[in-house]
Protein backbone atom coordinates (compact mmCIF):
# COMPACT_ATOMS: atom_id res chain seq x y z
CA UNK A 1 0.00 0.00 0.00
CA UNK A 2 1.10 3.38 -0.88
CA UNK A 3 -0.06 6.03 1.41
CA UNK A 4 1.41 9.60 1.31
CA UNK A 5 -1.60 11.76 2.43
CA UNK A 6 -2.17 11.88 5.95
CA UNK A 7 -5.01 9.16 7.60
CA UNK A 8 -6.38 8.64 11.21
CA UNK A 9 -7.26 5.74 12.18
CA UNK A 10 -9.60 4.96 15.31
CA UNK A 11 -8.10 2.00 17.59
CA UNK A 12 -10.54 0.35 19.97
CA UNK A 13 -9.21 -1.06 23.17
CA UNK A 14 -6.65 -4.32 23.04
CA UNK A 15 -6.08 -2.77 19.73
CA UNK A 16 -2.82 -2.03 17.99
CA UNK A 17 -1.95 -0.12 14.38
CA UNK A 18 0.98 -2.21 12.95
CA UNK A 19 3.08 -0.52 10.57
CA UNK A 20 6.55 -1.48 8.54
CA UNK A 21 8.75 1.24 7.20
CA UNK A 22 11.11 0.55 4.82
CA UNK A 23 14.66 2.19 4.84
CA UNK A 24 13.65 4.63 2.14
CA UNK A 25 10.37 5.76 3.72
CA UNK A 26 9.50 7.63 6.50
CA UNK A 27 6.51 8.15 8.36
CA UNK A 28 5.22 10.52 10.59
CA UNK A 29 2.66 9.53 13.46
CA UNK A 30 1.22 11.58 15.96
CA UNK A 31 -1.38 10.50 18.86
CA UNK A 32 -4.83 12.51 18.43
CA UNK A 33 -6.33 11.39 21.12
CA UNK A 34 -6.11 8.94 23.83
CA UNK A 35 -3.52 6.54 25.27
CA UNK A 36 -0.92 4.35 23.16
CA UNK A 37 2.65 3.29 23.52
CA UNK A 38 5.00 1.63 21.36
CA UNK A 39 6.66 -1.59 22.98
CA UNK A 40 5.47 -0.34 26.26
CA UNK A 41 6.73 3.11 26.08
CA UNK A 42 3.54 5.83 26.13
CA UNK A 43 3.55 8.19 23.27
CA UNK A 44 3.23 11.88 24.48
CA UNK A 45 -0.16 13.73 23.52
CA UNK A 46 1.84 16.36 20.89
CA UNK A 47 4.63 14.89 19.52
CA UNK A 48 5.29 13.72 16.08
CA UNK A 49 7.18 10.53 15.76
CA UNK A 50 8.94 9.78 13.14
CA UNK A 51 10.13 6.04 11.86
CA UNK A 52 12.24 4.89 8.59
CA UNK A 53 13.99 1.15 8.65
CA UNK A 54 11.38 0.31 11.47
CA UNK A 55 8.64 -2.43 12.06
CA UNK A 56 6.39 -1.33 14.76
CA UNK A 57 3.03 -1.52 17.10
CA UNK A 58 1.28 1.32 18.47
CA UNK A 59 -1.02 -0.56 21.06
CA UNK A 60 -3.84 1.15 23.20
CA UNK A 61 -5.26 -0.54 26.36
CA UNK A 62 -7.94 2.35 26.56
CA UNK A 63 -8.59 3.44 23.00
CA UNK A 64 -7.17 6.11 20.65
CA UNK A 65 -6.91 7.93 17.68
CA UNK A 66 -3.19 8.36 15.72
CA UNK A 67 -2.79 10.46 12.73
CA UNK A 68 -0.16 8.90 10.29
CA UNK A 69 1.34 10.52 7.10
CA UNK A 70 4.02 8.77 5.37
CA UNK A 71 4.95 6.04 2.31
CA UNK A 72 4.58 2.15 1.78
CA UNK A 73 4.23 1.56 5.79
CA UNK A 74 2.02 -1.57 5.14
CA UNK A 75 -0.44 -0.75 7.93
CA UNK A 76 -3.26 -2.22 9.77
CA UNK A 77 -5.06 -2.70 12.73
CA UNK A 78 -5.15 -6.09 14.57
CA UNK A 79 -7.17 -6.72 17.52
CA UNK A 80 -5.66 -10.00 18.35
CA UNK A 81 -2.63 -9.31 20.23
CA UNK A 82 -0.37 -11.14 23.02
CA UNK A 83 -0.65 -8.40 25.25
CA UNK A 84 -2.83 -9.77 27.79
CA UNK A 85 -0.17 -12.69 28.37
CA UNK A 86 2.59 -9.71 28.37
CA UNK A 87 0.98 -7.70 30.89
CA UNK A 88 0.48 -10.56 32.69
CA UNK A 89 3.96 -11.98 32.91
CA UNK A 90 4.70 -7.52 33.50
CA UNK A 91 3.23 -7.82 36.90
CA UNK A 92 3.85 -11.20 38.09
CA UNK A 93 7.53 -9.48 37.14
CA UNK A 94 6.98 -7.04 39.51
CA UNK A 95 5.24 -8.75 42.74
CA UNK A 96 9.12 -10.33 42.22
CA UNK A 97 10.27 -7.13 42.56
CA UNK A 98 8.02 -5.89 45.53
CA UNK A 99 9.06 -9.00 47.43
CA UNK A 100 13.18 -8.67 46.97
CA UNK A 101 12.98 -4.60 47.71
CA UNK A 102 11.13 -6.15 51.21
CA UNK A 103 14.25 -7.67 51.58
CA UNK A 104 14.37 -11.13 49.61
CA UNK A 105 16.67 -10.45 47.23
CA UNK A 106 16.71 -14.29 45.85
CA UNK A 107 13.20 -13.48 44.36
CA UNK A 108 14.30 -10.44 42.24
CA UNK A 109 13.07 -11.20 38.59
CA UNK A 110 15.99 -12.39 36.79
CA UNK A 111 14.31 -13.30 33.19
CA UNK A 112 15.81 -14.54 30.17
CA UNK A 113 13.57 -14.51 26.63
CA UNK A 114 14.39 -17.36 24.34
CA UNK A 115 12.95 -18.62 20.70
CA UNK A 116 13.33 -18.71 17.27
CA UNK A 117 14.15 -15.80 14.88
CA UNK A 118 12.20 -12.69 14.48
CA UNK A 119 9.89 -14.24 17.15
CA UNK A 120 9.88 -10.52 19.21
CA UNK A 121 12.22 -11.62 21.80
CA UNK A 122 13.94 -7.85 21.34
CA UNK A 123 10.58 -6.31 21.62
CA UNK A 124 9.32 -8.22 24.55
CA UNK A 125 12.36 -7.18 26.05
CA UNK A 126 11.64 -3.59 25.25
CA UNK A 127 8.44 -3.98 26.75
CA UNK A 128 8.82 -5.08 29.87
CA UNK A 129 12.19 -3.18 30.27
CA UNK A 130 9.95 0.02 29.26
CA UNK A 131 6.62 -0.98 31.59
CA UNK A 132 9.71 -1.62 35.03
CA UNK A 133 10.78 2.02 34.75
CA UNK A 134 7.56 3.28 34.11
CA UNK A 135 6.82 1.24 37.81
CA UNK A 136 10.31 3.23 38.86
CA UNK A 137 11.76 -0.15 38.71
CA UNK A 138 15.71 0.07 37.31
CA UNK A 139 16.58 -3.33 35.84
CA UNK A 140 19.18 -4.75 34.03
CA UNK A 141 19.13 -5.49 30.18
CA UNK A 142 21.53 -8.02 29.26
CA UNK A 143 22.15 -8.06 25.98
CA UNK A 144 23.10 -11.66 24.28
CA UNK A 145 22.50 -11.71 20.90
CA UNK A 146 25.48 -11.27 19.63
CA UNK A 147 24.21 -10.92 15.84
CA UNK A 148 22.00 -8.31 16.46
CA UNK A 149 23.19 -6.29 19.28
CA UNK A 150 20.58 -3.81 20.59
CA UNK A 151 22.81 -1.20 22.86
CA UNK A 152 26.57 -1.21 20.79
CA UNK A 153 27.81 -2.47 18.15
CA UNK A 154 27.25 -6.14 16.81
CA UNK A 155 29.68 -8.91 17.95
CA UNK A 156 29.27 -8.11 21.49
CA UNK A 157 28.05 -8.74 24.90
CA UNK A 158 26.80 -6.16 27.06
CA UNK A 159 24.98 -5.12 30.26
CA UNK A 160 22.90 -2.12 30.48
CA UNK A 161 20.77 -0.26 33.65
CA UNK A 162 17.96 0.94 32.54
CA UNK A 163 16.70 3.58 34.48
CA UNK A 164 14.70 5.47 31.60
CA UNK A 165 12.00 4.64 29.05
CA UNK A 166 13.71 3.19 25.82
CA UNK A 167 13.56 5.83 22.97
CA UNK A 168 10.05 5.57 20.49
CA UNK A 169 11.33 6.47 17.85
CA UNK A 170 15.33 5.53 17.95
CA UNK A 171 14.77 2.26 20.18
CA UNK A 172 18.11 1.06 22.41
CA UNK A 173 20.40 3.28 20.23
CA UNK A 174 18.22 6.17 21.10
CA UNK A 175 18.61 5.07 24.73
CA UNK A 176 22.64 5.24 24.55
CA UNK A 177 23.12 8.17 22.21
CA UNK A 178 20.67 10.17 24.27
CA UNK A 179 22.57 9.35 27.54
CA UNK A 180 25.98 11.16 25.19
CA UNK A 181 24.37 14.11 24.22
CA UNK A 182 21.10 15.16 26.70
CA UNK A 183 20.23 12.27 29.88
CA UNK A 184 22.27 11.06 32.65
CA UNK A 185 21.96 7.34 32.15
CA UNK A 186 24.49 4.81 32.76
CA UNK A 187 26.47 3.46 29.46
CA UNK A 188 26.84 -0.47 28.87
CA UNK A 189 29.40 -2.46 29.78
CA UNK A 190 30.44 -4.23 27.12
CA UNK A 191 32.65 -7.28 26.05
CA UNK A 192 34.14 -7.86 22.31
CA UNK A 193 33.13 -11.06 21.10
CA UNK A 194 34.13 -10.73 18.07
CA UNK A 195 31.69 -14.08 16.29
CA UNK A 196 28.37 -13.27 14.83
CA UNK A 197 26.76 -16.20 16.61
CA UNK A 198 27.00 -17.63 20.01
CA UNK A 199 27.48 -21.14 18.56
CA UNK A 200 30.53 -20.00 16.77
CA UNK A 201 32.82 -20.31 19.60
CA UNK A 202 30.76 -21.43 22.76
CA UNK A 203 33.55 -21.52 24.77
CA UNK A 204 34.70 -18.15 24.81
CA UNK A 205 31.08 -17.02 24.86
CA UNK A 206 30.58 -18.74 27.81
CA UNK A 207 33.77 -17.18 29.30
CA UNK A 208 32.30 -13.63 28.74
CA UNK A 209 29.09 -14.06 30.18
CA UNK A 210 30.60 -15.70 33.53
CA UNK A 211 32.33 -12.26 33.19
CA UNK A 212 29.28 -10.33 32.58
CA UNK A 213 27.54 -12.09 35.43
CA UNK A 214 30.64 -11.16 37.66
CA UNK A 215 29.86 -7.45 36.78
CA UNK A 216 26.03 -7.87 37.37
CA UNK A 217 26.85 -9.22 41.07
CA UNK A 218 29.48 -6.22 41.53
CA UNK A 219 26.95 -3.76 40.31
CA UNK A 220 23.71 -5.16 42.64
CA UNK A 221 25.99 -5.47 45.64
CA UNK A 222 26.80 -1.77 45.41
CA UNK A 223 23.12 -1.07 44.35
CA UNK A 224 20.45 -2.51 46.11
CA UNK A 225 17.45 -0.67 43.91
CA UNK A 226 19.17 -2.40 40.46
CA UNK A 227 19.61 -5.62 42.23
CA UNK A 228 15.61 -5.63 43.52
CA UNK A 229 14.81 -4.75 40.01
CA UNK A 230 16.48 -7.75 38.49
CA UNK A 231 17.46 -8.28 34.51
CA UNK A 232 15.82 -9.17 31.16
CA UNK A 233 17.99 -11.19 29.24
CA UNK A 234 18.09 -11.15 25.46
CA UNK A 235 19.28 -13.83 23.33
CA UNK A 236 19.76 -14.86 19.21
CA UNK A 237 16.93 -16.53 18.14
CA UNK A 238 17.78 -20.27 17.88
CA UNK A 239 15.36 -23.31 17.76
CA UNK A 240 18.42 -25.54 16.82
CA UNK A 241 18.09 -27.70 20.16
CA UNK A 242 22.05 -28.82 19.35
CA UNK A 243 22.98 -25.22 20.02
CA UNK A 244 21.38 -24.29 23.26
CA UNK A 245 24.48 -25.29 25.23
CA UNK A 246 25.32 -21.21 25.53
CA UNK A 247 21.64 -20.77 26.71
CA UNK A 248 21.71 -23.57 29.26
CA UNK A 249 25.10 -22.66 30.59
CA UNK A 250 24.01 -18.83 30.62
CA UNK A 251 20.66 -19.80 32.66
CA UNK A 252 23.02 -20.98 35.24
CA UNK A 253 25.50 -18.07 35.39
CA UNK A 254 23.00 -15.31 35.29
CA UNK A 255 20.80 -17.03 37.37
CA UNK A 256 17.91 -17.08 35.58
CA UNK A 257 14.48 -17.92 37.06
CA UNK A 258 12.09 -17.09 34.95
CA UNK A 259 12.76 -18.38 31.21
CA UNK A 260 10.06 -16.84 28.68
CA UNK A 261 10.30 -19.28 25.86
CA UNK A 262 8.49 -17.12 23.02
CA UNK A 263 6.57 -18.34 19.62
CA UNK A 264 7.76 -22.20 20.10
CA UNK A 265 6.12 -25.31 21.67
CA UNK A 266 8.82 -27.90 21.00
CA UNK A 267 11.96 -25.75 22.41
CA UNK A 268 9.57 -24.72 25.18
CA UNK A 269 8.89 -28.50 25.97
CA UNK A 270 12.66 -29.38 25.55
CA UNK A 271 14.35 -26.45 27.46
CA UNK A 272 11.29 -27.60 30.17
CA UNK A 273 12.91 -31.06 29.96
CA UNK A 274 16.42 -29.67 30.52
CA UNK A 275 15.38 -27.21 33.21
CA UNK A 276 13.79 -30.55 35.16
CA UNK A 277 17.44 -32.33 34.47
CA UNK A 278 19.18 -28.98 35.65
CA UNK A 279 17.07 -28.75 38.92
CA UNK A 280 17.91 -32.83 40.30
CA UNK A 281 18.84 -33.06 43.69
CA UNK A 282 17.91 -29.44 44.26
CA UNK A 283 15.66 -28.86 46.99
CA UNK A 284 13.50 -26.25 44.46
CA UNK A 285 13.64 -25.94 40.68
CA UNK A 286 15.81 -22.67 40.57
CA UNK A 287 13.87 -21.45 36.74
CA UNK A 288 10.57 -21.35 35.29
CA UNK A 289 9.87 -21.70 31.84
CA UNK A 290 6.96 -19.55 30.84
CA UNK A 291 5.07 -20.50 27.08
CA UNK A 292 4.63 -17.04 25.57
CA UNK A 293 2.64 -17.06 22.03
CA UNK A 294 4.46 -14.71 19.47
CA UNK A 295 2.95 -12.16 18.04
CA UNK A 296 1.51 -12.04 14.56
CA UNK A 297 3.29 -8.79 13.87
CA UNK A 298 6.44 -9.80 14.24
CA UNK A 299 8.15 -9.24 10.89
CA UNK A 300 10.44 -12.02 9.33
CA UNK A 301 13.49 -9.74 8.05
CA UNK A 302 15.64 -11.18 5.71
CA UNK A 303 19.54 -10.83 5.42
CA UNK A 304 18.86 -7.36 3.19
CA UNK A 305 17.26 -5.46 6.14
CA UNK A 306 19.12 -7.19 8.93
CA UNK A 307 22.34 -5.81 6.99
CA UNK A 308 20.83 -2.33 7.13
CA UNK A 309 19.60 -2.36 10.26
CA UNK A 310 23.14 -3.59 11.67
CA UNK A 311 24.86 -0.64 9.83
CA UNK A 312 22.27 1.35 11.31
CA UNK A 313 23.41 0.62 14.60
CA UNK A 314 26.79 0.95 13.83
CA UNK A 315 26.38 4.55 12.33
CA UNK A 316 24.73 5.57 15.25
CA UNK A 317 27.28 4.41 17.66
CA UNK A 318 29.72 6.65 15.90
CA UNK A 319 27.36 9.27 15.16
CA UNK A 320 24.63 9.08 16.99
CA UNK A 321 20.69 9.50 15.70
CA UNK A 322 18.86 12.09 13.43
CA UNK A 323 17.83 14.09 16.63
CA UNK A 324 20.53 13.82 18.88
CA UNK A 325 23.66 13.27 16.57
CA UNK A 326 27.36 13.01 17.51
CA UNK A 327 30.68 13.79 16.38
CA UNK A 328 33.58 11.39 15.49
CA UNK A 329 37.21 12.32 15.39
CA UNK A 330 39.71 11.06 13.50
CA UNK A 331 42.62 9.87 14.97
CA UNK A 332 45.82 8.92 13.54
CA UNK A 333 47.83 6.00 15.51
CA UNK A 334 51.18 4.23 14.50
CA UNK A 335 51.69 0.78 14.05
CA UNK A 336 54.00 0.38 16.82
CA UNK A 337 51.75 2.26 19.01
CA UNK A 338 49.09 -0.60 19.32
CA UNK A 339 48.76 -4.61 19.30
CA UNK A 340 45.86 -5.73 17.39
CA UNK A 341 44.47 -8.95 18.62
CA UNK A 342 41.57 -11.58 17.60
CA UNK A 343 40.12 -14.64 19.84
CA UNK A 344 39.18 -18.17 18.80
CA UNK A 345 40.17 -20.41 15.99
CA UNK A 346 37.15 -19.89 13.79
CA UNK A 347 39.61 -16.96 11.83
CA UNK A 348 42.14 -19.79 10.87
CA UNK A 349 42.04 -22.21 8.22
CA UNK A 350 39.00 -25.27 8.70
CA UNK A 351 40.43 -28.68 9.85
CA UNK A 352 39.77 -30.00 6.68
CA UNK A 353 42.68 -28.04 4.93
CA UNK A 354 45.47 -29.67 7.05
CA UNK A 355 47.21 -32.58 6.36
CA UNK A 356 46.82 -35.66 6.92
CA UNK A 357 47.61 -37.02 10.45
CA UNK A 358 47.64 -33.00 12.04
CA UNK A 359 45.33 -32.32 14.35
CA UNK A 360 44.53 -28.71 15.08
CA UNK A 361 46.58 -27.54 18.38
CA UNK A 362 44.16 -24.30 18.62
CA UNK A 363 41.98 -23.54 20.87
CA UNK A 364 39.02 -21.59 21.14
CA UNK A 365 40.73 -19.09 23.37
CA UNK A 366 43.90 -18.45 21.44
CA UNK A 367 44.66 -15.08 20.80
CA UNK A 368 46.26 -14.31 17.71
CA UNK A 369 48.00 -10.77 17.11
CA UNK A 370 46.84 -9.36 13.32
CA UNK A 371 49.16 -8.26 11.53
CA UNK A 372 48.47 -4.94 10.46
CA UNK A 373 47.97 -4.27 6.82
CA UNK A 374 45.11 -2.61 4.36
CA UNK A 375 43.23 -6.41 5.65
CA UNK A 376 41.99 -4.45 8.58
CA UNK A 377 40.46 -1.63 6.35
CA UNK A 378 36.78 -0.83 7.76
CA UNK A 379 37.36 -3.13 10.85
CA UNK A 380 35.35 -2.39 13.84
CA UNK A 381 38.06 -2.46 17.24
CA UNK A 382 37.08 -2.85 20.53
CA UNK A 383 39.51 -0.88 22.50
CA UNK A 384 40.42 -3.26 25.44
CA UNK A 385 40.70 -2.36 28.91
CA UNK A 386 43.88 -4.06 29.39
CA UNK A 387 47.76 -2.57 29.41
CA UNK A 388 49.71 -3.55 26.67
CA UNK A 389 53.41 -5.11 27.66
CA UNK A 390 56.20 -2.05 27.38
CA UNK A 391 58.07 -4.15 24.98
CA UNK A 392 55.55 -5.20 22.47
CA UNK A 393 56.16 -3.96 19.12
CA UNK A 394 53.90 -4.08 15.68
CA UNK A 395 54.03 -7.41 13.99
CA UNK A 396 56.23 -9.31 15.90
CA UNK A 397 55.20 -12.39 15.55
CA UNK A 398 56.06 -15.48 13.41
CA UNK A 399 54.77 -16.39 10.05
CA UNK A 400 51.76 -18.82 10.77
CA UNK A 401 52.13 -21.93 8.68
CA UNK A 402 48.51 -22.65 9.24
CA UNK A 403 46.73 -21.11 5.78
CA UNK A 404 45.37 -17.84 7.08
CA UNK A 405 47.97 -15.36 5.97
CA UNK A 406 46.56 -12.33 8.19
CA UNK A 407 47.01 -14.04 10.83
CA UNK A 408 50.10 -14.06 12.76
CA UNK A 409 51.26 -16.01 16.26
CA UNK A 410 52.39 -14.35 18.89
CA UNK A 411 55.63 -15.72 20.09
CA UNK A 412 56.51 -12.97 22.67
CA UNK A 413 53.82 -11.84 24.49
CA UNK A 414 51.09 -13.36 26.97
CA UNK A 415 47.99 -12.02 25.57
CA UNK A 416 45.66 -14.45 27.97
CA UNK A 417 44.15 -11.45 29.72
CA UNK A 418 42.32 -10.47 26.40
CA UNK A 419 40.44 -13.84 26.83
CA UNK A 420 37.61 -11.80 28.88
CA UNK A 421 38.50 -8.52 28.23
CA UNK A 422 36.09 -5.61 28.34
CA UNK A 423 35.56 -3.13 25.58
CA UNK A 424 36.07 0.22 26.74
CA UNK A 425 35.01 1.99 23.13
CA UNK A 426 35.02 0.78 19.38
CA UNK A 427 37.04 2.38 16.85
CA UNK A 428 36.59 2.00 12.90
CA UNK A 429 39.58 1.81 10.90
CA UNK A 430 39.00 4.55 8.20
CA UNK A 431 42.54 5.10 6.51
CA UNK A 432 45.77 2.80 6.33
CA UNK A 433 49.28 4.28 5.29
CA UNK A 434 51.24 1.35 4.17
CA UNK A 435 54.06 3.86 3.59
CA UNK A 436 54.25 5.46 6.71
CA UNK A 437 52.88 2.78 8.91
CA UNK A 438 49.85 4.38 10.27
CA UNK A 439 46.04 4.06 10.91
CA UNK A 440 43.28 6.72 11.07
CA UNK A 441 40.92 5.52 13.27
CA UNK A 442 37.33 6.95 14.12
CA UNK A 443 35.94 7.52 17.20
CA UNK A 444 32.99 9.31 19.19
CA UNK A 445 35.56 10.26 21.72
CA UNK A 446 38.43 12.71 21.05
CA UNK A 447 42.25 12.56 21.16
CA UNK A 448 44.30 9.40 21.49
CA UNK A 449 43.45 6.17 21.84
CA UNK A 450 42.80 5.63 26.21
CA UNK A 451 44.31 2.00 25.51
CA UNK A 452 46.75 0.30 23.03
CA UNK A 453 45.38 -3.12 23.31
CA UNK A 454 42.50 -3.43 20.50
CA UNK A 455 40.56 -6.69 19.91
CA UNK A 456 38.94 -7.48 16.33
CA UNK A 457 35.88 -9.33 15.54
CA UNK A 458 34.38 -10.08 12.39
CA UNK A 459 32.35 -6.29 12.35
CA UNK A 460 33.52 -4.07 8.98
CA UNK A 461 31.30 -0.93 8.45
CA UNK A 462 32.27 1.24 5.95
CA UNK A 463 30.92 4.90 6.53
CA UNK A 464 29.10 6.65 3.68
CA UNK A 465 28.80 9.95 3.12
N1 LIG B 1 3.56 -6.33 17.30
C1 LIG B 1 4.39 -6.01 16.31
N2 LIG B 1 3.92 -5.36 15.21
C2 LIG B 1 4.74 -5.03 14.18
N3 LIG B 1 6.05 -5.34 14.16
C3 LIG B 1 6.57 -5.98 15.23
C4 LIG B 1 5.77 -6.35 16.35
N4 LIG B 1 6.57 -6.98 17.26
C5 LIG B 1 7.79 -7.01 16.72
N5 LIG B 1 7.80 -6.41 15.51
C6 LIG B 1 8.93 -6.29 14.58
O1 LIG B 1 9.23 -7.61 14.11
C7 LIG B 1 10.64 -7.77 13.91
C8 LIG B 1 11.13 -8.93 14.76
O2 LIG B 1 10.96 -8.60 16.13
P1 LIG B 1 12.16 -8.70 17.17
O3 LIG B 1 13.38 -7.99 16.70
O4 LIG B 1 11.60 -8.29 18.49
O5 LIG B 1 12.39 -10.27 17.10
P2 LIG B 1 13.58 -11.12 17.73
O6 LIG B 1 13.02 -12.43 18.08
O7 LIG B 1 14.26 -10.36 18.81
O8 LIG B 1 14.56 -11.22 16.48
P3 LIG B 1 16.03 -11.90 16.41
O9 LIG B 1 15.82 -13.14 15.63
O10 LIG B 1 16.86 -10.89 15.70
O11 LIG B 1 16.50 -12.14 17.78
C9 LIG B 1 11.26 -6.43 14.29
O12 LIG B 1 11.42 -5.67 13.11
C10 LIG B 1 10.22 -5.80 15.23
O13 LIG B 1 10.32 -4.40 15.27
Amino acid sequence: MTATAKKEWSLNPGEEFRFEVGFKNTIELKLLSGHAELFGAELGPEATYTFSGFNGAIFSWQGCTLSVSGDNHNAYVAGETPMDSYINVHMALQQLRVRAHGGDMDAAPRVMIVGPEDSGKTSLARLLLNYAVRMDQKPLFVDLDTAGASMTVPGTVSVTPVTKTIDIEDGFMGYITSAAVSRPVDLPLVWQYGHELPSDNPVLFNILVNKLAAAIDKRAAADKATAGSGLIVDTHGSTDISKLETIEHAIKALRINTLLVVGNERMYSLLNSRLEAMSQGLPQRETTAIKLAKSGGTVDRDAVYRQQQTSRTIKQYFYGTTREPLTSFPTVVNFKEISVLRVGEDVRAPSSTLPLGETRKLTDTSVFEVELDESLFHSVLAVTDIARPADASANPGVEDTEGDDTVKTSTNNDWSEAVGAQAIGFVNVTKIDMEKNRFTMTSPVPGRLPKQVLLDGHVKWMEVV
